[in-house]
């Protein structure tokens, strides 16, 4: 595309001679990926001010820059000065490849917990009426059936774009973050369908307030195409208020929840099956995945699917094949009747919801495993105690990520709350956590259940005593050291 069409909507001002006719050849806003003849974006940001790498961009090739401050003086370049150089890489990228959600079915979805969980869901049961579907989200990017790592749960606007473009898939499904959105990372993104999950405790550390981190994740709606449709749990405070907004907004909202009147109506939830009804037919699903949190991703997941006129009695039989969610209560047999979960939640509510569900599995001793990650929403870590305390018989405070926290910081914070339960609840303190989960199999006896949470599918970015890269790992090397 050339230079003079990705700068139609904008005014360039008095510059020096520039060359309109000069093709460009990409869009970034990191200078470290400028070649000969692309934009570069300068994003004043949390840690670094890519202002400071405009020369950088020029030394490169860039054949733009576009910030947010003044011209530096002598530019040897064309300069455009924006209000919000994030919004402006979301809406060139979308020039530049040329307007790729326009052209595709996509779906985002929101929410503090079960995004990826949905995510997988969808893809699964889209996949089973035939449809390809391309993925973006936490644990990886797939893209026509090719699988890359991500440092991100939503990519910055630049990549989400190129991937959106990329794909030649039917579908594409979308983790939307509530960092991903007020940071613009979704600008230029239409959607077919966007889906509420939930607003629970978490990230407060950058919303600050509750009501702060509502509209952020509120912000994705905006986003919905003019035939576009809502899917908000209304069982959820914050998704009741979203689809009461959204409906005085003339949006059409497809509500999921227990009221009578939800479009989607839950009659029941139990036993790992929830039923719901729609226009007054009634169909059972059953997700094959173990929690009851995944009752309402499957409920959500099964809202899209109606509403494409698939008929959801169906689900059940599709989800059988279903492979699971990397790290979302992915369950080992350990040894005589103990049995290990290993899942995500690093919410009050998805500790408290785990642990509900592994109860109700018949787990009567639980030895919970756990740690605060450092430099996050601290103000949830009383909860999350209170949390597993309440439904745990013996709590192992460990490392999560310390994120440039002082080890022996959190160490002392744990220390606090061993004082805090003395003689109430069993918390132990083991830093290095494949220790502390070697400790949990050691003493385990037949009939105990351990949880470890916090990690699900991630690799730890700590070296620990044991050889091993995950929790998954840390479990299975334990269970094979065992025979
Ligand atoms: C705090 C935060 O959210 N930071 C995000 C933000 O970084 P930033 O733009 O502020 O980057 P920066 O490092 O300060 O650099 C500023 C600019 O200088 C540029 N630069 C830098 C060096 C150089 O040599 N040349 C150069 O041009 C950079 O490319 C950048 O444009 O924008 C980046 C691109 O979109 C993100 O990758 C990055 O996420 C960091 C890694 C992160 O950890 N974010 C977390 C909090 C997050 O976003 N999490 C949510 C999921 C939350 C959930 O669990 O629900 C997510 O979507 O991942
Ligand atoms: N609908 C739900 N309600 C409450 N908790 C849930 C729900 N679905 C999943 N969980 C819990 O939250 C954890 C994270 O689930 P999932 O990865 O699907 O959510 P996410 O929104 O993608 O999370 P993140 O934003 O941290 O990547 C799960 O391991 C489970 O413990």
């Amino acid at each position: 595309m050339k230079l003079k069409q990705m700068l139609s909507d904008y005014q360039l001002g008095e510059q020096p001679k520039w060359d309109g006719e000069q093709i460009i050849t990409g869009i970034s806003d990191s200078s470290r990926d400028i070649a000969d003849g692309m934009i570069f974006v300068a994003i004043a940001g949390f840690e670094q001010d890519g202002h400071d790498y405009i020369p950088h961009a020029i030394e490169q090739g860039a054949a733009l820059i576009v910030g947010e401050r003044d011209c530096p003086e002598a530019l040897p370049i064309p300069y455009l000065k924006v209000a919000n150089s994030r919004q402006a890489l979301g809406q060139l990228a979308d020039k530049f490849y040329q307007h790729p959600s326009g052209r595709k079915h996509v779906i985002g979805i929101t929410g503090t917990n079960g995004k990826t969980t949905t995510a997988f869901f969808l893809k699964h049961l889209l996949e089973q009426q035939g449809f390809s579907v391309s993925l973006i989200g936490t644990i990886y990017n797939e893209i026509n059936g090719i699988q890359y790592p991500t440092p991100n749960t939503t990519p910055n606007a630049e990549k989400v774009h190129e991937l959106i473009a990329a794909s030649q898939d039917d579908f594409v499904v979308i983790e939307v973050s509530s960092h991903g959105l007020t940071q613009y990372r979704l600008e230029g993104v239409a959607f077919d369908y966007a889906l509420f999950m939930n607003l629970q405790h978490d990230h407060l550390d950058y919303h600050k307030t509750m009501e702060a981190y509502f509209e952020a994740k509120a912000m994705l709606f905006d986003k919905l195409k003019p035939n576009g449709k809502a899917v908000v749990n209304t069982d959820d405070i914050w998704g009741l208020k979203l689809a009461q907004r959204l409906v005085a907004k003339g949006i059409a909202v497809i509500t999921v929840g227990h009221q009578d009147d939800a479009v989607l109506s839950i009659k029941k939830m139990t036993n790992q099956v929830v039923t719901l009804a729609v226009s007054g037919e009634t169909s059972a699903l059953d997700p094959h995945m173990p929690g009851e949190h995944n009752l309402y991703d499957i409920a959500m997941a099964g809202a899209v699917i109606q509403d494409l006129s698939y008929p959801l009695a169906d689900v059940t039989e599709q989800m059988r094949s279903f492979a699971g969610v990397p790290g979302r209560y992915e369950f080992v047999h350990l040894k005589d009747g103990v049995h290990c979960i290993i899942d995500y939640a690093h919410t009050p509510e998805a500790v408290s919801s785990i642990l509900t569900s592994m109860r109700r599995d018949g787990a009567e001793r639980i030895t919970h495993i756990f740690g605060f990650r450092g430099d996050r929403d601290a103000s949830k870590r009383d909860e999350m105690i209170a949390a597993s305390t309440g439904q745990s018989s013996r709590v192992i405070l460990t490392t999560d990520d310390l994120n440039g926290i002082p080890e022996e910081m959190m160490k002392q914070e744990y220390a606090a709350y061993q004082h805090k339960f003395a003689g109430m609840h069993k918390v132990d303190v083991m830093m290095d956590r494949t220790l502390a989960i070697q400790a949990a199999v050691n003493e385990a006896r037949e009939g105990d259940w351990i949880l470890v949470t916090g990690k699900g599918h991630e690799k730890y970015k700590t070296a620990y005593a044991l050889p091993t890269s995950s929790d998954k790992e840390t479990v299975l090397f334990l269970k094979s050291s065992e025979k």
